[in-house]
């Protein structure tokens, strides 16, 4: 049903007036955009154009209490979602897109989303939560769908995210990290570890240090010293890599479970990174790499890193979670 606020005039009379919203042009492969924008004042030369992107008609808005135009809904929608390091464009044909300001974690909360979502004439479309994200990538954009909308609509979007950030990008923590590598193998020289340079990669690339590593064999006491050694040297991040199977010389998880204050898990449904453990020592989080660190780029341990690394601890509900979406193949 056409609203009774939108009058139509035709383009050939539409001479002097103004558009009451952008106008889109779409050439498949071309190009697709904004031909005109909102409060162009039609002129004569325009008329062939408008014609040609397939408008005969534009509206004339005769405004009545309690109803938004789109630009300014979505403005109050992308206000009302926007938390921490999230900018906010200009709207472009009715829509506002939040990116990031900074390079860090992705929040989005997706309950939320899907509340916002449930509300009449309101659209918000967002990325997947916990993406890492650079300055000026794009998080999520927002619109009404109709030209003008009931204000109430917006407001209870504002009223349902009250207080709560529905996207929010945390920033990394520099975090000290030590590192135990255990194994024979490599204790005694008979193969090079290999374990090192990886972990130092992917902790520098999130602005974290590796400060030492230290090595043991397969024996539960000497891990156990060099875990403590960090402990007391008060590292933010303590990694055991090595020894997480079920061989009878697999002894991290062992040593790692003595000492810890709380487990979070022994194992992730993930593949590869199904060996993962996160087990915590007062509040330094102690991680047991899976094997396959060695040999897969993205493991269990790369989808836990980056959120361990915004100082959040990861739970037992989301671990289970990760099997979902989570087979990489190994
Ligand atoms: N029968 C089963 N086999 C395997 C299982 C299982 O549950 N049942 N799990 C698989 C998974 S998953 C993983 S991961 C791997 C290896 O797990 P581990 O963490 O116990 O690794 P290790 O046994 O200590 O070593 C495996 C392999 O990697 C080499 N390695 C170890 N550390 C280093 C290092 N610092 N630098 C270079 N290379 C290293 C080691 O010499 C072995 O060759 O087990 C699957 N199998
Ligand atoms: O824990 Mo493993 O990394 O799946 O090979």
């Amino acid at each position: 049903m056409k609203n009774e606020m939108l009058k139509e005039i035709r383009v050939e009379d539409a001479v002097g007036y103004t558009l009451a919203h952008d106008l889109t042009k779409i050439v498949p492969g071309e190009f697709k955009g904004r031909a005109f924008k909102k409060g162009h004042v039609i002129r004569e030369e325009d008329i062939p154009e408008l014609l040609n992107i397939g408008k005969e008609h534009i509206y004339v808005i005769d405004w009545k209490e309690g109803y938004l135009h789109e630009n300014d809904a979505a403005i109050r929608l992308a206000k009302a979602i926007a938390g921490k390091n999230v900018e906010m464009n200009d709207p472009y044909e009715g829509k506002v897109t939040l990116t990031s300001s900074i390079y860090g974690l992705a929040k989005i909360d997706e309950e939320l989303v899907h509340q916002i979502n449930h509300v009449q004439d309101v659209a918000l479309a967002t990325i997947v939560n916990h993406k890492i994200v650079q300055p000026g990538s794009k998080l999520a954009g927002t619109r009404v769908l109709p030209l003008i909308v009931e204000e109430k609509w917006v407001e209870k979007v504002e009223q349902l995210v009250k207080g709560k950030a529905v996207i929010q990008v945390k920033e990394f923590i520099p975090f000290k990290v030590g590192l135990v590598t255990t194994g024979s193998e490599v204790y005694k020289g008979r193969i090079k570890d290999r374990f090192r340079p990886i972990i130092q990669r992917k902790l520098e690339a999130f602005g974290s240090t590796l400060i030492e590593q230290r090595f043991a064999p397969d024996d539960i006491d000497l891990i156990q010293r060099e875990i403590n050694d960090f402990v007391e040297k008060k590292v933010d991040l303590i990694l055991v890599s090595g020894g997480m199977s079920v061989d009878p010389d697999d002894r991290s998880p062992f040593a790692i479970r003595e000492l810890a204050s709380e487990v979070v898990t022994q194992g992730t449904p993930m593949l590869p990174g199904s060996m993962l453990m996160i087990a915590y020592i007062g509040t330094i989080p102690v991680l047991g790499l899976p094997g396959g660190v060695l040999h897969d780029p993205y493991t269990a341990f790369d989808a836990v890193l980056p959120r361990i690394l915004v100082g959040e601890k990861v739970t037992k509900e989301e671990i289970i979670r990760l099997g979902y979406g989570g087979y990489f193949g190994c």
